[in-house]
């Protein structure tokens, strides 16, 4: 238990003076103006090597670290700050007797402000094989224990962490005669533990990356991307924030060109929307409602794509959000601009096809200017009430050769490539999932329903005209019973796919074989819960 300081913590002075600053920055941007405003201020200036010559080629006047403290930078600056004499003169309590005798007998001077940013960790490991050697001397010591001191020090010392705080600081500097006031001090002080916090959590996730086991401590911290307008409903309030240290998320690279604010669930389409792009080479268009596809399809151009769609469900994709994974040129804009589209996503637009688009107020257009292949983080997390759920993605793609023709007839090539579009769609649809295509599109999707029938039921409902005749059926999970697949089968389902395991899988291969449908078995499911 620490021991208590006399002063009440709670009660500490609101203006403190500035008059000795120590500043250590690995992001020198801002800094020798910073410097300047402070020395203008008759603020003594001290300073760590790089940070140091830096002032000092500005022409301002530096104490350098060691004459502070008495001792010299040593190990290739790491040991430089972390020194008694610097500590103490962050940590003491000013109105406390004891402290105050500790500083006069040891020859300590006091210092109110620390300016500290970091060595780049979080960017180092974010770059293409980074050395571990690189890694670990990207580790900043002695600066979080600055930070840390000061922050912790509150109610005497400021700490400053980032460049965007300087000029705010000089002004009240200004303001004040020198001095910060207590409430700036704290704002301060919570903003540095937020950083320190995501430097370590960067830190702890490095070293978590490198084992195959869930880590007994999942460490992870979160930077708000924007404030959203509300939840999932007006009376939620809401925020998007990404994962620190995730090379990719949902709106990293991308630029929205015109509409409204993305809202809350936008996003959740969005996320469903892309996930199912990714997984297309080919030119495809995908279709979102309510976190389900109403309609995918791949074609020779985008346009085919996006037609093939919006066709499968055309009352659904009524504000739907969009993912086109080829440019928009003016063609294709001109289709989708005849729909109502909540959010349209591709990675690039023509000119002419943004002069079409834009002529409706309410679209939200996005392009994706990511052109690099980057994986998308190891983890799928579910929050539940609590706690947090988390799995290995679901990136499984399954070919051909893995999977099993258990009925009396192969499929046909064609059928095979349908079989194979349809299971891909599979994945990304909501449990008990089950998918009608023919002719690399979407057909009739049943999804999220509690029963594998009522899923069935529904997609047959979705098909329009005689769209089913021929059809391929993908169910994300083994059929329990034959009833599902009778349906399909008797409405014109020619092929089927499925995992297979079900105790009753002889009646359902049975099913197919009295009809003359193939049925291919993939011995891996999709489950989207
Ligand atoms: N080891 C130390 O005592 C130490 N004290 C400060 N630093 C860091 O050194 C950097 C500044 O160094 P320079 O002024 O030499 O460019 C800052 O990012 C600061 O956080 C240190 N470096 C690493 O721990």
């Amino acid at each position: 238990m620490p021991s208590v300081p006399e002063l009440n913590p709670v009660d500490p002075p609101d203006l403190v003076p500035v008059r000795r600053a120590l500043l250590s920055v690995s992001d020198k941007r801002g800094i020798v103006d910073f410097a300047r405003g402070l020395a203008e201020q008759g603020v003594e200036l001290i300073s760590t090597g790089g940070t140091a010559k830096e002032l000092e080629a500005a022409g301002l006047p530096v104490r350098a670290i060691d004459d502070f403290t008495g001792f010299p930078e040593i190990m290739d600056g790491r040991v430089k700050t972390l020194n008694p004499k610097l500590y103490a003169g962050l940590l003491a309590v000013r109105d406390n007797p004891e402290h105050q005798a500790a500083l006069e007998e040891h020859g300590i001077e006091v210092v109110d402000l620390v300016c500290v940013n970091l060595y780049p960790f979080e960017r180092t490991v974010a770059r293409m094989n980074v050395s571990d050697r690189d890694a670990i001397e990207n580790i900043d010591i002695g600066g979080p224990t600055m930070i840390r001191a000061a922050a912790k020090n509150h109610a005497y010392a400021a700490v400053v962490v980032k460049p965007e705080s300087y000029d705010a600081i000089l002004e009240e500097l200004a303001q004040n005669d020198g001095a910060l006031s207590f409430r700036t001090r704290q704002e301060l002080a919570a903003q540095a533990f937020h950083d320190t916090a995501r430097y370590d959590t960067a830190i702890a996730r490095w070293f978590a990356e490198r084992s195959d086991d869930h880590p007994p401590l999942l460490v992870r911290a979160y930077e708000k991307v924007t404030d959203l307008s509300y939840g999932e409903n007006p009376h939620q309030r809401a925020a998007y924030y990404s994962a620190v240290g995730e090379r990719r998320h949902l709106l990293s690279m991308v630029k929205q060109h015109h509409g409204k604010q993305l809202s809350f669930n936008n996003l959740l389409d969005l996320d469903s929307a892309t996930a199912l792009a990714r997984d297309f080479d080919e030119p495809s268009c995908t279709i979102v409602k309510h976190n389900n596809p109403c309609g995918a399809a791949t074609g020779a151009t985008a346009l085919d794509a996006y037609r093939a769609a919006f066709e499968c469900d055309p009352l659904s994709a009524f504000g739907g959000v969009i993912a086109i994974n080829r440019e928009v040129d003016a063609e294709l804009a001109q289709a989708l601009h005849q729909q109502f589209i909540e959010v349209l996503y591709a990675p690039g637009y023509t000119d002419e096809a943004l002069e079409i688009l834009t002529q409706k107020q309410n679209i939200r257009i996005l392009e994706d200017q990511e052109r690099r292949r980057v994986p998308l983080g190891e983890l799928q997390g579910r929050q539940v009430q609590g706690g947090i759920l988390v799995q290995d993605r679901d990136t499984i793609v399954l070919d051909r050769d893995t999977m099993e023709v258990v009925t009396e007839r192969q499929p046909t090539e064609q059928e095979w490539s349908d079989l194979l579009f349809a299971w891909r769609v599979c994945k990304h649809v909501k449990s008990n999932a089950i998918i009608l295509a023919q002719g690399d599109r979407t057909v009739g999707i049943g999804a999220g329903q509690m029963s594998r029938v009522d899923s069935v039921r529904l997609a047959l409902e979705k098909c329009r005209l005689d769209s089913v005749q021929g059809a391929v059926l993908a169910s994300d999970a083994f059929f329990p019973f034959a009833d599902g697949p009778a349906l399909a089968i008797e409405a014109g389902v020619r092929a089927v796919i499925q995992p297979g395991g079900s105790i009753r899988d002889d009646e359902v291969i049975a099913a197919a074989n009295a009809d003359g449908v193939a049925m291919v078995m993939t011995r891996r499911r999709h489950f989207r819960h």
